[in-house]
């Protein structure tokens, strides 16, 4: 009988045999690419950087220094070429999402997450009357309802009050941190639009709702920390292979994280049960979903699909939100000459008499205000909320990227934050300048020049909701409320961040979120918003 130690050194001697095997046989031939330290080896260099929440800014440094292709992990090659973009997410292109989704998904995958493209368009159809025009014309009033209430609570943070006795986030000096009210009005407006059931954080001032455990107990959960924490598990996790992942999900139940992911899930099943349970008076976006059978869909979503549908549109649905938000506000802050032309554009051209008035009634003339927009979109370019490279596997015969071949089972991806910073398709890439999106006609662009090639470049290359078939749902919904709020926030305050110099700190998990925003808020005059 064998002793410990020689099963022991047996078994590391099995790994980096397996680890050194796969580097220099090298099947797929990878080698050629360039690759930092161990990436090259082994896949925890990379869940390292998700670890640390600075993958987007490692994966850049390491683009600008080791050039447009980079091997970040064995199996997963990373792009910046822009050719690369179409190639990868475009229409027509025969690459797949890669099984991360899938090890991310609880047991049913939900529309973002399925690999399978027959599937996929099952469900995208199913969710296409979800997000017509009409449905999200329709929830524009429940939205403005929302906004009335961020714009009481940040007057009442700007005055140093709390908003109420339950209120977690005080004031420090006038100054306060606007993330999680940001945070919070997207739950709300989430909550309230799709399944009517919003979760009334920002009258509370905190974030605990209910969760539904397995056996359908119902616990009171963080819900900020809830998807924060679970998502950072999950990224890391849904990068070992499938079988591996499987046992590190099941083996770490005990830990934060992980339990925080299992009440994201069960704040979902909650929503889903409850809607079910007590039809609204009012149609909501869930109302749109197939929950049960009718002439069009004879065979409705069951539970577990809805549960699933549910949990990605309250992940996607919250927190690409409140961090755009979030974004738009520091930059704005940060910028004040910018903050100052986008309220004079915004008075000038919908001529309000109270800036707090419902703004919903000009909804459609706020997203045809071109400065508006032109703030939205270089918020994007500058934080885009979904930075990281999303990663797609080729299948067989492999796939052309950018000039190269890349055999099938591939992982690639091309991280957008870079893409974004492209310092040969921007001018000033780095800089916010909202003037660059304006066309030559446009009397608001103060002598900025943007080149036809730019004006090509920042449409074509300037992707927040990626691009294809497995672009974002969302999109108009998001361009929406955010078009709202910010003109509401600009309308009735006037920011400025509470350490003028500073750059914000960003974590990435799989979204890349603004980690606070201290800011303080000086309502304008005229303007009340406590009622
Ligand atoms: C500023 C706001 C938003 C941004 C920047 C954004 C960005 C994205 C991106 C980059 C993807 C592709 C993800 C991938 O390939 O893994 C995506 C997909 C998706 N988004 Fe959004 N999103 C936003 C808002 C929303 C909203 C408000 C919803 C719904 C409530 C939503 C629902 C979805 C869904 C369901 C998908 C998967 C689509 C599919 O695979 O067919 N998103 N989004």
């Amino acid at each position: 009988m064998p002793s410990i130690s020689i099963i022991i050194a047996l078994g590391v001697v099995g790994i980096i045999g397996h680890v050194l095997g796969g580097y220099f046989w090298d099947q797929k031939r990878l080698r050629r690419f360039p690759s930092p330290s161990l990436a090259a080896y082994t896949p925890f260099w990379l869940i390292y950087q998700s670890w640390n929440g600075q993958r987007f800014q490692v994966i850049d440094g390491l683009h600008r220094k080791l050039g447009p292709v980079v091997r970040i992990a064995p199996n997963h090659v990373s792009f910046t070429d822009p050719k690369a973009y179409k190639d990868i997410y475009g229409h027509g292109s025969s690459v797949l999402k890669d099984d991360f989704y899938t090890n991310v998904a609880a047991e049913t995958p939900s529309i973002s997450q399925t690999t399978s493209k027959a599937e996929h368009s099952r469900k995208r159809k199913a969710l296409s009357h979800v997000f017509s025009a009409r449905e999200i014309k329709a929830m524009e009033p429940r939205v403005m309802v929302m906004i009335g209430k961020l714009c009481r609570d940040l007057q009442l943070k700007s005055q140093g009050k709390l908003v109420a006795a339950t209120d977690s986030y005080k004031s420090v000096d006038g100054a306060f941190d606007i993330r999680p009210w940001m945070n919070m009005f997207s739950y709300d407006v989430i909550t309230d639009i799709f399944w009517s059931i919003p979760y009334g954080f920002l009258d509370n001032g905190n974030d605990i709702c209910p969760s539904m455990t397995d056996s359908g107990k119902i616990k009171h959960v963080h819900a900020m920390d809830s998807f924060h924490s679970g998502a950072r598990f999950n990224v890391m996790s849904g990068q070992l292979s499938g079988t591996l992942n499987t046992i590190v999900k099941s083996l770490f139940t005990f830990t934060h994280d992980r339990q925080a992911g299992i009440d994201f899930g069960g704040m979902a099943k909650y929503l889903v049960v409850k809607r079910l349970q007590n039809r609204p008076n009012k149609p909501d976006l869930f109302s749109s979903l197939p929950s049960e059978p009718s002439a069009k869909w004879p065979n409705p979503m069951p539970l577990d699909e809805l549960v699933a549908e549910s949990a990605t549109m309250l992940d996607a649905g919250n927190d690409t939100t409140q961090t755009s938000l979030t974004n738009c506000i520091f930059h704005l802050a940060r910028n004040s000459d910018k903050q100052k032309k986008l309220y004079d554009i915004l008075i000038k051209s919908i001529s309000l008499s109270d800036p707090a008035q419902p703004l919903a009634k000009y909804s459609e003339q706020l997203q045809r205000i071109p400065y508006l927009r032109a703030c939205l979109d270089e918020n994007f370019r500058c934080k885009p909320p979904v930075s990281i490279g999303l990663p797609r596997k080729t299948v067989s015969p492999g796939a052309t990227i950018a000039g190269h071949f890349i055999p099938a089972d591939t992982v690639v991806s091309v991280p957008l934050y870079s893409l974004h910073h492209d310092e040969a398709l921007f001018k000033d890439a780095w800089s916010f300048i909202p003037e660059r999106w304006l066309g030559d006609d446009d009397e608001n662009r103060d002598g900025w020049v943007t080149g036809a090639q730019e004006a090509k470049n920042l449409k074509d290359f300037v992707l927040p909701f990626s691009l294809g078939g497995r672009a974002c749902i969302g999109r108009n919904l998001a361009y929406m409320e955010l078009s709202m709020v910010i003109a509401a926030l600009v309308l009735g305050f006037e920011w400025d961040l509470a350490e003028p110099a500073t750059e914000m700190e960003m974590i990435e998990r799989f979204n890349c979120n603004p980690k606070e925003l201290m800011v303080r808020a000086r309502v304008r005059e005229g303007v009340n918003w406590v009622r």
